[in-house]
């Protein structure tokens, strides 16, 4: 494709100057590294350098164009075609869409501060169960029945060029219907603004990331970008609607502006209201209320917070307003999602050993809430907090451990270039009385020391996680196979 199709389909409004006319487009990044002959290089502005100082190398590795933000203006030498854009991170996502061919026709994206992984994966689940090719593309990777590319380390949302590698792929082999995780980070980057999803999940906005947006309101603003922005006029918004007040107020109001359709889950929702929630040994019965009908369905999981996750999938299933009847009682063959509420061990004695990926305040109180009434004896949490990250969660962190569980071991959990000590200080500072053990292993050991008959442990924040980082360097470490070799569980 030319250049001035590519910017004439991005919606970039230039003038093209001459000589662009012929220049044919065979990708686009912001990777100088990256960069291919007849390429586009996106010099963006990152936190931790300045893409224009990449420029030169794009060049040298044949980028035939450079897209850049009109202000702060930047000097490129005569030679470089330049694109200068009020929003370029917008735009490489923009442009990135334009060249790829196809991409899955049914799109849905799942935001909110806890819950995303578990929504895309219960939402692909759903899916499959309806007799439709699905994939996820989130914190755990990209998850599809059929080949996929690499697109190198995993984020919850991938950048922008990798979204729409993955998004191609996945259209090609025939994937048509495709759950994607929004992060904070990946809203504000502009990372999901090539995609026309046709419906938006919002699932609870609470503390974190704070490192990242400076404040609440940053944060949440992020995250409402996918409304505001991302997802088109008309497409379909479902909230929890036993969120925070004002998050929900603020998606209404989005929604009445830009005619959106209004789905909400929950004891306060109305397309999916949830009458009765009874725990039962092996999972949970629920009673839901729908504007056609009562549903009485046995769920498979445990965990009030899963039922939250369920319900904001089912509400997204479908465009047709009927979807939700019809997803409900699918969750009854719902499998769990790896490193979320995962009962890994049962010890001789009945005690049980559970892995979580539970790293902020809320998700710890829920987790330690939801595990309570399966708990005969006392409750025991092993956790941390990751380094490099929002260090005011810490103490809220060690409060809310210590005021739910019986026993709380302090250790840690990727510390990245942070003393470790100086981590779980924050978190031991706020919870009088627990024992701190920095080696993960040893702390989980002593946490299955401590258990008797009807005991629980559960082994927080890193679930489904594969390594511990520490400095620059990953290494390997799994919560669950831990358990597992020091429970003989293998
Ligand atoms: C803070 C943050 O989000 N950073 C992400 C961001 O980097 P950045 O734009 O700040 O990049 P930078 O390193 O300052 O470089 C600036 C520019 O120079 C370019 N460059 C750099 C070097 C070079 O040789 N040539 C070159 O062209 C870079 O490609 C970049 O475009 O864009 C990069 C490309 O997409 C990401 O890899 C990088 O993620 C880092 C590794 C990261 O740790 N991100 C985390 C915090 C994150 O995104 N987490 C979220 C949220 C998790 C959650 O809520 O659960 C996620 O979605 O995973
Ligand atoms: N709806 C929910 N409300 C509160 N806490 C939840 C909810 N769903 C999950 N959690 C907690 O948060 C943890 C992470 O869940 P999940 O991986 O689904 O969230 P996420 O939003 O994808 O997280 P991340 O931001 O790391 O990608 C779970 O292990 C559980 O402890
Ligand atoms: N074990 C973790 C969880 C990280 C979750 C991730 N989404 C983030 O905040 O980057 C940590 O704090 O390192
Ligand atoms: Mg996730």
């Amino acid at each position: 494709m030319y250049l001035p199709e590519v910017l004439r389909r991005a919606g970039v409004d230039m003038p093209v100057p001459a000589g662009a006319g012929d220049l044919a487009i065979t990708g686009i990044t912001a990777d100088s590294r990256a960069v291919r002959p007849g390429m586009i290089f996106a010099a963006l502005h990152g936190t931790h350098m300045d893409g224009r100082a990449y420029i030169p190398q794009a060049m040298t590795n044949g980028a035939v164009a450079v897209l850049v933000d009109a202000v702060p203006a930047c000097d490129l030498s005569p030679g470089i075609m330049p694109i200068r854009v009020s929003d370029a991170r917008h735009a490489l996502a923009v442009i990135a869409r334009v060249l790829t061919p196809h991409v899955p026709g049914f799109i849905a994206a799942v935001t909110g501060t806890n819950g995303k992984t578990s929504t895309v994966e219960f939402l692909r689940q759903i899916w499959t169960l309806m007799g439709l090719p699905a994939g996820t593309i989130g914190t755990l990777g990209a998850v599809a029945p059929c080949p996929l590319p690499d697109c190198g380390p995993v984020l919850t949302t991938p950048d922008s060029v990798g979204l729409m590698r993955m998004l191609g792929a996945m259209a090609e082999n025939g994937v048509g219907h495709v759950a994607i995780e929004a992060s904070s980070h990946g809203l504000e980057q502009r990372r999901l603004d090539g995609l026309a999803p046709y419906a938006a999940g919002f699932s609870n906005l609470t503390r974190d990331h704070l490192d990242y947006h400076g404040t609440t309101e940053h944060y949440r603003a992020a995250k409402l970008r996918l409304f505001d922005t991302v997802l088109p006029e008309g497409g379909i918004a479902a909230i929890n609607a036993d969120m925070d007040a004002a998050t929900c107020a603020a998606i209404a109001d989005i929604a009445r502006r830009r005619n959106l359709v209004l789905r909400s889950t929950g004891e306060q929702g109305t397309t999916l209201r949830l009458l009765d929630v009874r725990p039962t040994p092996t999972g949970q019965v629920l009673r839901i209320l729908t504007p056609a009908m009562v549903h009485d369905v046995t769920v498979p999981l445990a965990g009030r917070f899963q039922v939250d996750n369920m319900l904001l999938a089912a509400a997204m299933a479908d465009r047709d307003a009927a979807g939700p009847d019809r997803a409900v009682p699918l969750l009854a063959h719902l499998h769990g999602v790896r490193g979320r509420m995962e009962r890994v061990a049962v010890l001789p004695g009945g005690a049980a050993a559970y892995v979580d990926y539970a790293h902020t305040p809320d998700a710890l109180e829920r987790l330690l809430h939801s595990l309570r009434p399966h708990t005969a004896g006392r409750l025991v949490v092993v956790m941390g907090a990751g380094g490099d990250r929002d260090r005011g969660k810490r103490p809220v962190m060690g409060a809310t451990a210590t005021r739910l569980a019986d026993r709380v071991i302090v250790t840690d959990d990727n510390p990245r270039t942070e003393q470790p000590d100086t981590i779980r200080a924050a978190i031991m500072a706020a919870a009088p009385g627990a024992v701190e053990i920095g080696d993960r292993r040893r702390a989980i050991a002593a946490g299955l020391d401590m258990l008797g008959t009807g005991d629980v442990l559960v082994v927080a924040g890193k679930g489904h996680e594969q390594g511990q980082v520490v400095g620059h360097d990953v290494l390997p470490f799994d919560d669950a196979t831990v358990i597992r070799g020091l429970t003989g569980n293998e």
